[in-house]
């Protein structure tokens, strides 16, 4: 197994109804849809295999009913997969016991829901250091740990607000620094910001990037906002019907659709947000005068400006920071007005 994986589930299956397990098991852990359908039941996750990387965000995007939230609630099995496997560091978590799997939980996942409950008669301080108390820590050290949480996720001088003195925003941030005060290897978050509203929402996905930034953690994020998606995530998996359809960076999705449902998603994005400076690279020549530099990973949206302002190309560099390529003022305009670009 490649060592950089810190998840992976391997043909995962749940099926909703009786007997689900000896169906999946008389049908070769293959059913069809028609099969399912015949025998009236529900595939919420239907073989699912995805290997999540230690350190990106994996964000499972599709419309509602697709089976994302089941999907990642197989994977901390707080639903019971009818069938496959899924490796935690290696380790298949369908083997491991209740109680294994309750210190599992409680030491190296952490989980935001959309509608996550605070509890009302606790403050912030109180709220975040919760799961360090029900780790067992003493109270001086849990509330040393929650109060730089706290500060981490912008609530310093609210740690003795209760929660109905806080906004919708305010809250999920408690939300948030609660979940990350047991200092979870994997993070999983269930449409966090579907609740808020648009602004604050923004606001919201900046931060959650500010804190990755800080933070590192392997994330599982789920959305059904395919720009909430392109905007945090270093790759996508587009799940349909109980299936995940297609799995890249938001780069690779909106160039390569695979299926028409993905392409519904991508065509309203605007290229200039994924398309990054390495893919629409000309040959470097080290004759041409150049105005200055871009990295290859950088998004065309983010490097306009600069570029489409000056009449001499930008050299682009590569991960170790050599040149690869130019990028001209012409060709950063074909992508803003939308051109057809060959790539
Ligand atoms: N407990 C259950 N019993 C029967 N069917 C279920 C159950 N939970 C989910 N399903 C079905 O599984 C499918 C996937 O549901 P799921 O909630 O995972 O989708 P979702 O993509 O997370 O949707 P949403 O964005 O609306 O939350 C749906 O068809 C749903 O009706």
């Amino acid at each position: 197994m490649n060592s950089s994986v810190k998840l992976s589930c391997k043909g995962v299956w749940k099926i909703f109804g009786p007997d689900a397990e000896n169906f999946l098991q008389k049908h070769n852990n293959k059913p069809s849809s028609h099969d399912l359908k015949t025998a009236n039941l529900v595939g919420g996750v239907r073989d699912v295999n995805i290997d999540i990387n230690s350190g990106e965000i994996f964000v499972i995007m599709g419309l509602s009913g697709s089976g994302k939230s089941t999907l990642v609630r197989c994977l901390s099995r707080l639903i019971e997969p009818t069938g496959g496997e899924i490796l935690f560091d290696g380790e298949d978590l369908l083997k491991a016991s209740d109680k294994e799997m309750i210190e599992i939980r409680r030491h190296k996942m952490g989980m935001v829901f959309q509608h996550f409950a605070l509890l009302p008669h606790l403050t912030v301080l109180g709220n975040v250091a919760f799961p360090l108390e029900v780790q067992g820590v003493s109270k001086e050290q849990r509330e040393q740990q929650a109060r730089s949480i706290i500060e981490l996720v912008g609530l310093k001088g609210k740690e003795n607000f209760y929660p109905r003195e806080l906004s919708g925003g305010q809250q999920q941030r408690v939300g948030i620094a609660r979940s990350l005060a047991v200092e979870p290897e994997i993070w999983f978050l269930d449409e966090p910001f579907s609740a808020l509203d648009p602004l604050i929402r923004r606001e919201m996905q900046d931060e959650f990037i500010r804190l990755q930034n800080v933070l590192k953690k392997t994330i599982v994020f789920i959305t059904h906002d395919f720009e909430e998606a392109i905007r945090l995530a270093d790759r996508i998996a587009i799940m349909k019907d109980g299936k995940v359809i297609q799995i890249g960076t938001p780069e690779e999705l909106v160039i390569n659709p695979a299926t028409s449902y993905v392409a519904e998603f991508t065509q309203h994005i605007p290229r200039a947000k994924v398309l990054t400076a390495g893919l629409l690279k000309i040959a470097f020549d080290s004759t041409i005068e150049t105005a200055g530099s871009v990295p290859h990973d950088a998004v065309i949206a983010d490097v306009a400006d600069q570029v489409e302002k000056s009449n001499k190309p930008f050299v682009i560099t590569g991960p170790e920071g050599t040149p690869i390529g130019l990028l001209t003022r012409e060709m950063v305009m074909d992508v803003l007005v939308g051109r057809e670009v060959v790539l």
